[in-house]
């Protein structure tokens, strides 16, 4: 673990590397989030991606019905859905992965801070079409090390960055999605400005997605100016699933 890693973060990946596997024969195939989008851009639509989340360490906490949310999202035309999955400080689990796969037939990412590969073969049995992982949290040896297991399972994987040494470390190992997070997961501190920075220094070969802090049409507008292909968003959606009738 990265020495510089200190507080919540620290707790978290040491609750994330002792996290039991669970495992079951996947059921469901395999949704490409990667095309879902550009199917999404090319119809002219703005691609986001919903997230169910039921509180945060930047202090979110709403306890929505998570099917009846992810089926609103879908009927709305969402280029995927993103599940939290970390129990500690959002208040995720396997099972609110297990059962949104069950219900919807758009791509489905497991937002978690995946450190193993057990999390992963879980993620998959599970009916995830794509992982997240975090440059912040791994080394660079373990991030393409788990990018290539991830790879192995045919699913798409999102490097998340949240600053210029990240971005040139995803950019130097060709991962193909990079999200940019406004929001830094060690200071918690959240910045579009930051954001926007960060996304002019992807080339347009790769596919963008800007995360966290987005609430309006305006701040879809800029992030895409900056060249970002889709757009992640929770607590927005989360405290008014509606705003997706005008975002979209
Ligand atoms: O609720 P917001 O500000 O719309 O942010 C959503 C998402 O970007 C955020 O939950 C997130 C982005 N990267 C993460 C990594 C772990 C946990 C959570 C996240």
């Amino acid at each position: 673990m990265p020495r510089f890693l200190q507080g919540w973060l620290a707790d978290v990946i040491r609750f994330s590397q002792q996290r039991p596997e669970v495992y079951k024969t996947r059921q469901r195939p395999i949704y490409s989030l990667k095309r879902n989008i550009m199917v999404k851009k090319s119809e002219g639509k703005n691609p986001i991606i919903a997230e169910f989340k039921r509180k945060s360490p930047s202090g979110l906490n709403v306890n929505s019905d998570i099917i009846e949310y992810v089926k609103f999202m879908e009927a709305n035309d969402v280029a995927g859905i993103s599940v939290l999955t970390e129990e500690k400080f959002f208040g995720g689990s396997y099972t609110d992965l297990e059962r949104v796969a069950e219900n919807v037939s758009v791509p489905v990412l497991m937002k978690d801070f995946v450190v193993t590969e057990k999390q992963i073969n879980t993620a998959y049995s599970l009916g995830a079409d794509a992982v997240l992982l975090i440059v912040r949290i791994l080394t660079e040896r373990e991030l393409i090390s788990l990018y290539k297991y991830a790879k192995s399972y045919k699913l798409d994987v999102i490097v998340e960055v949240t600053n210029e040494e990240e971005v040139e470390i995803a950019l130097r190992n060709n991962f193909d999605i990079i999200g940019v997070n406004s929001r830094d997961l060690s200071s918690l501190d959240l910045s579009l400005e930051k954001a926007e920075r960060l996304l002019k220094l992807i080339p347009s070969d790769r596919i963008k997605i800007a995360e966290s802090g987005i609430r309006t049409r305006d701040d879809i507008h800029r992030l895409k100016n900056a060249g970002a292909d889709a757009f992640l968003i929770g607590t927005t959606l989360m405290q008014d699933p509606n705003k997706i009738k005008e975002l979209i």
